[in-house]
């Protein structure tokens, strides 16, 4: 391409605002979409930036753009479809949320595929705290879409040193890996909640892997995608790092705050709460035993508390560990 790529960034909350400094840092000329500029939370990822000020090459406004090389949807999964219904087909759309449609338990490239069936598209995922990713701090992560040399095509727009973005062609497995550790990191957060101590979080991740590795396999994934950025990565950063609002969200519940109540008290989207019960209705269709999901779920809805949710976790059978 001789021009800058034009890429379109739709939504700016923090892991949009955090996209379009990236791609801005790529070399791309920034265009990104807000509900309401005049309120966009620029300030909770950019606070050593002076002023807050988003570099000249990013233009933010509450028009859809018309042209682009690219696109990002970066907005919360249970307003893909609503906010997709705006952007004009014109270029390959990434989506960069992470879960599973409520009220359909569609993953994100599917409520995609439904209303841009002539589009490319892509998932961009992996373990990203929006405010480092704003700071330039280096990470990783995973664009992934059906062709794998669109993909790298692709990833390699929005890759700089310091952001590493791997391509994939398992765009099945990045969604389920991306959906599904935001709910084991709130049962990490009310293990830890709990006091039920760093052993028990570390067995339960590890444990998690195995549960979304069978269901990435039975939705026509690779369960080795799980291995990776989107899968194990996520997890890592997800079920440790104080900054995730899932894992913050389940800390609160183990601490016996009501689940509404601790949600009520977060700041941002914690997709794990929405996206549990659609990713279990979506495992059961499938036969695919997701204890951990499953655990999550009930106690999101209150009808179990964590006494009963760690009796339900500890009173498995214990098998052969890669049965
Ligand atoms: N924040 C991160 O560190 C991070 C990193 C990687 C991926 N993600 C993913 O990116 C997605 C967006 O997360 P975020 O952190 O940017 O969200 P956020 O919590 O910062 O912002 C929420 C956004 O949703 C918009 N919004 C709220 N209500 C809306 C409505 N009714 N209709 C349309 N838009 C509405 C807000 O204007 C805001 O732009 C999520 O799927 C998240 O999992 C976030
Ligand atoms: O704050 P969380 O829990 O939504 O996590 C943010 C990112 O998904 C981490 O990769």
């Amino acid at each position: 391409m001789t021009h800058s790529a034009r890429i379109a960034v739709i939504g700016a909350g923090a892991w949009g605002t955090a996209l379009a400094l990236q791609a801005a840092r790529a070399g791309a000329e920034v265009s990104l979409w807000a509900r309401n500029p005049a309120t966009m939370s620029a300030g909770r990822v950019m606070p050593r930036l002076p002023g807050h000020a988003l570099p000249p090459r990013i233009t933010v406004s509450d028009v859809m753009p018309r042209q682009a090389d690219l696109i990002l949807l970066a907005c919360p999964m249970q307003h893909l479809r609503t906010i997709a219904r705006n952007v004009p087909p014109c270029a390959p759309l990434i989506a960069c949320c992470k879960g599973v449609e409520e009220t359909t338990g569609l993953l994100p490239l599917q409520v995609l595929g439904e209303m841009f069936p002539h589009s490319v598209l892509g998932i961009l995922s992996g373990p990203n705290f929006a405010h480092e990713v704003a700071a330039g701090l280096p990470a990783a992560a995973v664009l992934a879409c059906t062709d794998r040399t669109q993909a790298r095509r692709l990833a390699d727009l929005l890759t700089t040193p310091a952001f590493r973005l791997y391509a994939s062609d398992d765009p099945t497995g990045v969604q389920v890996g991306g959906a599904a550790k935001n709910v084991v990191a709130i049962a990490a957060g009310a293990t830890i909640g709990a006091k039920l101590g760093e052993n028990a979080r570390a067995a339960l991740i590890t444990r998690s892997i195995a549960e979304l590795s069978r269901l990435s396999h039975a939705l026509g994934g690779r369960p080795e995608t799980l291995s990776g950025l989107a899968g194990i990565g996520d997890l890592l950063l997800t079920c440790t790092g104080a900054a995730s609002r899932n894992y913050r969200l389940g800390l609160a519940i183990g601490q016996g705050t009501p689940a509404q109540q601790a949600a009520d008290a977060l700041e941002g989207v914690a997709e794990g709460r929405a996206t549990a019960p659609a990713l279990l209705r979506l495992a059961r269709q499938h036969g695919v035993s997701t204890p951990v999901i499953a655990t999550v779920t009930s106690l999101l809805a209150g009808t179990i508390d964590m006494e009963d949710a760690s009796q339900l976790l500890l009173s498995r059978p214990v098998g052969h560990e890669f049965a």
